[in-house]
C-alpha cells in the first residue's frame, strides 16, 4: 500500500506561503490537515522510481523510447513552416476534429493505451489515472477541481490510438522539453539530443533560443505530447476547471522544470503562481503508481459529479 495517513506534507509543499492568485484556495491552508501522502521507495517493480539508468530489459525500451523522442522533436515538427508560423501538430490536433465523447468515455479509452516511456507503470491507465485522483483525494479533500484535474492529466494519451492518428509513442508520451531553445542537460538520456538537428542550429541552441527571458510558458513551444493536447481539449471545449489545473494538465510531463528547476526563465509571474501546485501534483502522479487497485464502480459516482461540473457532457476531441 502506498498512501498512509499520520505522516508529515512533503517538505516543498509545506514551505509553500504566498496566496494563490487564481481562483483556487491558499496552498498553506490545503496543506495544513494532518493526513498525508508517503511517497513510497520502490516502484512497482521493486526498483527506484524514474531510474533511467539501471540495467534491465524495460530501460533498454524506455532509452530506445527516449532516443527516437530527442531526435524527432524539433521546431519543425511542432510548428509546420517558418513562413505561415502555424504550428503543426497544435493546428492538426487543435481541430479537435477526431471524435465526440465524454471524459469517462475517454478514461475507459485510455486503457487500449500503452506507455513506452513509463519505467514505472505496468497497471492499466484508468488505475493510474484513479490511483492518482484517489491519493490526492485523500490530502486534499476540499480541492475538488485537483481531484479531476488528476482524473484526466493523462487522457490525452489517446493521440496515439488509431481512430486519432496513431501518433507514435515519442509524440504521444514521455518527459517534456520546450523546442527552440537549448536541451538542457537535465533532460534524462540527453545525449540523443544530439542527432536532433535543431541541436545543431544556433538559432535554437543557446538558452533563450527563439524566446525572451519571463515570456511565459505560453509563448514556449513544447515537444508535443499528450499533455498539450489535454490542455487543448479541455480549453477549446470550455472547461471551467482553474489556471493552476490546466496548467498541470500542460505542464505536468515537463520534469525539467517541476523536478530539476531548469527552464525558469521562461516562466513569467503567472507560471511561477501555477507550479507550486503542480509540484504538489506531481507527487502523487509519479508515487502512487501501484499494485493496488481503486474499485471503479465504487467511485465512478464522486467523479461523474465532477466531470459534470467542470466540463460539457460531450466534447470534440
Ligand atoms: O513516462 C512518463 C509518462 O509518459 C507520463 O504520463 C508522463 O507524464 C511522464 O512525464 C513520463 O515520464
Ligand atoms: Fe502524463
Ligand atoms: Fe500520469
Amino acid at each position: 500500500m502506498t498512501i498512509s495517513i499520520d505522516k508529515p506534507m512533503f517538505e516543498e509543499v509545506s514551505a509553500f506561503q504566498k496566496k494563490s492568485e487564481n481562483n483556487t484556495r491558499d496552498l498553506t491552508m490545503a496543506s495544513e490537515h494532518d493526513e498525508a501522502f508517503l511517497a513510497p521507495e520502490m516502484n512497482a517493480f521493486g526498483r527506484q522510481f524514474r531510474n533511467y539508468d539501471a540495467e534491465n530489459e524495460r530501460q533498454k525500451s524506455v532509452e530506445e523510447f527516449y532516443r527516437l523522442q530527442h531526435i524527432n522533436q524539433t521546431v519543425d515538427f511542432v510548428r509546420v513552416s517558418k513562413l505561415i508560423r502555424v504550428k503543426k501538430m497544435r493546428a492538426e490536433y487543435g481541430k479537435l476534429d477526431k471524435m465526440v465523447m465524454s471524459i469517462w468515455e475517454c478514461c475507459e479509452l485510455l486503457n487500449d493505451v500503452v506507455d513506452e516511456s513509463d519505467p514505472d507503470l505496468d497497471e492499466p491507465q484508468i488505475q493510474h489515472l484513479l490511483q492518482s485522483a484517489e491519493a490526492i483525494r485523500k490530502d486534499y479533500p476540499n480541492e475538488e477541481w485537483l481531484h479531476l484535474t488528476a482524473l484526466i492529466h493523462d487522457l490525452g494519451k489517446v493521440i496515439t490510438l488509431p481512430q486519432f492518428g496513431g501518433l507514435p509513442q515519442w509524440a504521444t508520451v514521455g518527459d517534456t522539453f520546450p523546442v527552440g531553445c537549448a536541451f538542457d542537460e537535465s533532460n534524462v538520456h540527453h545525449k540523443y539530443f544530439s542527432e536532433n538537428p535543431d541541436f545543431h542550429n544556433q538559432a535554437y541552441n543557446t538558452k533563450s533560443g527563439i524566446y525572451t527571458e519571463g515570456c511565459g510558458l505560453n509563448n514556449v513551444m513544447m515537444s508535443w505530447g499528450h499533455d498539450d493536447y489535454m490542455y487543448l481539449v479541455a480549453k477549446e471545449n470550455g472547461s471551467t476547471l482553474p489556471s493552476a489545473g490546466q496548467f498541470i494538465i500542460r505542464y505536468h510531463s515537463f520534469y525539467p522544470l517541476h523536478t530539476a528547476g531548469e527552464y525558469t526563465h521562461l516562466m513569467n509571474e503567472e507560471d511561477k503562481e501555477n507550479l507550486k501546485w503542480l509540484h504538489v501534483f506531481n507527487k502523487y502522479d509519479l508515487y502512487s503508481k501501484s499494485k493496488v487497485h481503486v474499485d471503479v464502480e465504487k467511485v465512478k459516482p464522486y467523479y461523474m459529479s465532477l466531470i459534470r461540473k467542470y466540463f460539457p457532457e460531450n466534447l470534440r476531441w
